[in-house]
Order: structure tokens, then sequence, then C-alpha cells
């Protein structure tokens, strides 16, 4: 298994299949790649399914665990199920969907092996959900996330995004999970480093205050330090949910425990979801030249927060410079 400089082991990869969408939800940060397309054709450089899996056949060299399928919307490539499929059996999988397109093809990626999906739903109405993803297709999204759980992918996960749009639909969301049988919540404290609008942040401090008011229990899980809230299970009438915080910004604990590379829909590794300066292409994606570049780009993976961000004198966070003057910056 190979190990950053900070002692952080790699043992998940996130691929980004596509930066095309069929949703244009207001706070999208694509992965950290900008702006997504639209749901057209896919562009020539798009990564290959035989691109795909050789990647995926060298991560599994390395001892990968877990393998994200995200994006844009995962689901608008016709070969999730083909690349499921080929994914080496040492790999789990999960995708993160927007659910549209689940109700027709929940069953085919269970029987290619996928094993998680988490789906976004920011909102319990078409209209506060229309106002977030300007998408009119809420029912699709309700009758994806039953078409997952119907073809056994549960527990789903559900993503809601906490800004300022949404912060008033947390209790109803918690509420939703403790009382449906298989739905778990993960309340994504809004990322504005490369969405922009810091203005939409609200303060996930609170959100931690409320929920330990809430839970019945506590856990913290070993992935970026999160903190898992399990509510509604000591009421016999419930089956009871748990509700994760995904909490990243201006995190130094989270970015310690970050295990990820992170790979582009067109064949460049990323270090860290929160910077475009250390992107490396895999060339011609021949499995030499993968493996070389994956060993380079864990080799310079830092913490983000705590390392490549640290805190000023007025308890700011700057750019440490250290990294400024790096070569691939100057060029
Ligand atoms: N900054 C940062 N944000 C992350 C990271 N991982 C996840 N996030 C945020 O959480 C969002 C949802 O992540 P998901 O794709 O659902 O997956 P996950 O929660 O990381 O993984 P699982 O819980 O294992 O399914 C991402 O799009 C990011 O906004 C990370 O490593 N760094
Ligand atoms: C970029 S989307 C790609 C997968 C799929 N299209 C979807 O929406 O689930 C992955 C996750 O990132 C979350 N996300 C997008 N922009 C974000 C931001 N600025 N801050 C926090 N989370 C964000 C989305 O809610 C979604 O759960
Ligand atoms: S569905 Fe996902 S990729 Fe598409 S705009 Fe929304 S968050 Fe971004
Ligand atoms: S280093 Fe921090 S910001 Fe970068 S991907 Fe990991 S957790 Fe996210």
């Amino acid at each position: 298994m190979l190990e950053d400089g900070f002692g952080r082991e790699t043992t998940g990869v996130r691929i980004s299949l596509t930066d095309r969408c069929n949703f244009d939800c207001v706070y999208c940060h694509n992965e950290g790649l900008g702006d997504t397309r639209g749901p057209m054709e896919p562009a020539d450089a798009e990564m290959s399914t035989d691109d795909v899996v050789r990647f995926l056949e060298v991560a599994d060299e390395f001892d990968i665990e877990k393998a994200k399928f995200t994006g844009g919307e995962p689901l608008l490539r016709e070969d999730l199920e083909e690349i499921v499929r080929r994914t080496p059996d040492g790999i789990d999988t999960s995708v993160t969907t927007n659910g549209t397109f689940l109700p027709e093809r929940a069953e085919g990626l269970v029987e290619a092996g996928l094993e998680r999906v988490n789906v976004s739903q920011d909102a319990l109405s078409p209209e506060a959900f229309q106002e977030v993803t300007k998408s009119t297709a809420y029912d699709e999204v309700m009758a994806g996330i039953d078409a997952a759980l119907g073809a056994g992918l549960d527990p789903v996960k559900l993503n809601m995004v906490v800004f300022e749009h949404t912060a008033g639909y947390v209790p109803e969301m918690v509420d939703h999970v403790a009382e449906n049988e298989g739905l778990q919540l993960q309340l994504i404290e809004y990322m504005p480093e490369l969405a922009g609008r810091p203005e939409w942040a609200v303060d996930i401090d609170r959100v931690h205050g409320w929920l330990e008011e809430q839970a019945d229990r506590v856990e913290r899980r070993e992935m970026h330090g999160r903190r898992r809230y399990f509510v509604g299970e000591d009421d016999p009438d419930l089956p009871g949910g748990m509700v994760e915080i995904v909490d990243p910004v201006g995190n130094a604990d989270f970015c310690a425990n970050c295990h990820r590379v992170r790979v582009t829909h067109e064949g460049y590794l990323k270090g860290c979801l929160n910077r475009n300066d250390d992107l490396k292409s895999m060339g011609e994606m021949t499995k030499p030249e993968i493996r070389e570049t994956f060993r380079e780009t864990v080799d310079e993976r830092v913490p983000y927060y705590g390392e490549y961000m640290i805190k000023d004198d007025d308890g700011e966070w700057v750019f440490n410079e250290k990294y400024l003057e790096t070569e691939h910056l100057e060029a």
C-alpha cells in the first residue's frame, strides 16, 4: 500500500467518469473541476471503458480497497455497468449519483457487482428540490432511491449539502431517515473553495450541536474522522437512522485522515479535491505510465488544511508559501 509523506496510506480512489450532467445544482463543485456540461455526447477526451479498467487494475496492484465513481453524473456513462463488472474483485465499488437514472439501472448495477450508492437529495419537496438542482426530476429521484433499495443497495446514503438554501430542511431530513428503513443521511458542509459564494455557508458546528441533542449515540468514523449520529434508535416505533456529517472546510483533522486519490474524467490524477495545480496526466494510459503517475501523485500528496493552507497570526487560512514556490506552479 502506498503512503504519502504525512503517513496517510492511500486506500481509496475517486473516479470522475464524466463532466456531463443532467442537473445544474447551484452549489456544484464538480469534484473540484469547475462547471459541469449538459447531458450531451461524451467529449473525445473522456476516459474510455478500457482506460478506466486499466487504471483500476493498477489501483488493485497498489492494494486500493475502494473505488467511488462520481462525476458530473456517472450514470450518463452507458458503460457504468461494464466498468463495475470489470473492477478487480479486491476493490469495493460505490457510486454517487443524482439518482434520476436509477429506476432503470439499479438492478443491472447490482448484478454487475455494485456494492453501495449515495444519492444526492437536498430537500423533501419538488419545489425546494428544483430551486437547488434547477431540475424537475424530483419524482424520478425518489423512484431511483426506491429502486436502489429494491435492488438490494441497502442502506442508501442520501447526500444533502447544507447551505443557506437548505439549512432549514435539516430537521425534516433527519426525521425522514429515522422513520424510513434502509436510509442514511450524509450532511455535507457547503464547500465554497471551488464553488464560490462563501456567503452561502452556514455554521456546521451548530448542526453538530443540534444533532448531539437529538442523537441516541455518536460514533467517529476512521475516514476523515467524520462523526456519525444515530437517531430514533431508542424509539420502538421507528427503524432509526444514521446521520453522518462531512465537514471538510478549514478542518485539518479531516485532511489528516484523508486516504484518497482522485482521477478526472480526462485521465489526470489529482491528489486533493481542492487543488488543480497538482494534476498529472496518465498519458496514453498504459500500465507503466499509470503506475509511475500514481506513485508520483501519492508522493506529492499533502493535507490541504494544516499543510498546503496554514493559519496566519490572525487565525486566517493562507497559502503555505513552500508550495507556491514549487516548479510546476512557476511554469
Ligand atoms: N474536501 C473534501 N471533501 C470531500 C472528500 N470526500 C468527500 N467530500 C465531500 O463529500 C461529498 C460527497 O461525497 P460522496 O461522493 O458521497 O462520498 P463520501 O461520503 O466521501 O464516501 P462514502 O461515505 O464512503 O460513500 C463530496 O462531493 C465532497 O463535497 C474529501 O476527501 N475532501
Ligand atoms: C459533484 S456530485 C457528482 C455526483 C452526482 N452528480 C451527484 O450529484 O450526486 C458529488 C457530491 O458532491 C456534492 N457537492 C457538489 N458541490 C458541492 C459543494 N460546493 N459543497 C459540498 N458538496 C458539494 C453533491 O451534493 C454530491 O453529493
Ligand atoms: S447532480 Fe451532481 S454533478 Fe450534477 S450539478 Fe448536481 S452536484 Fe453537480
Ligand atoms: S486533503 Fe483535505 S481537502 Fe484535500 S481531498 Fe483530502 S480531505 Fe479533501
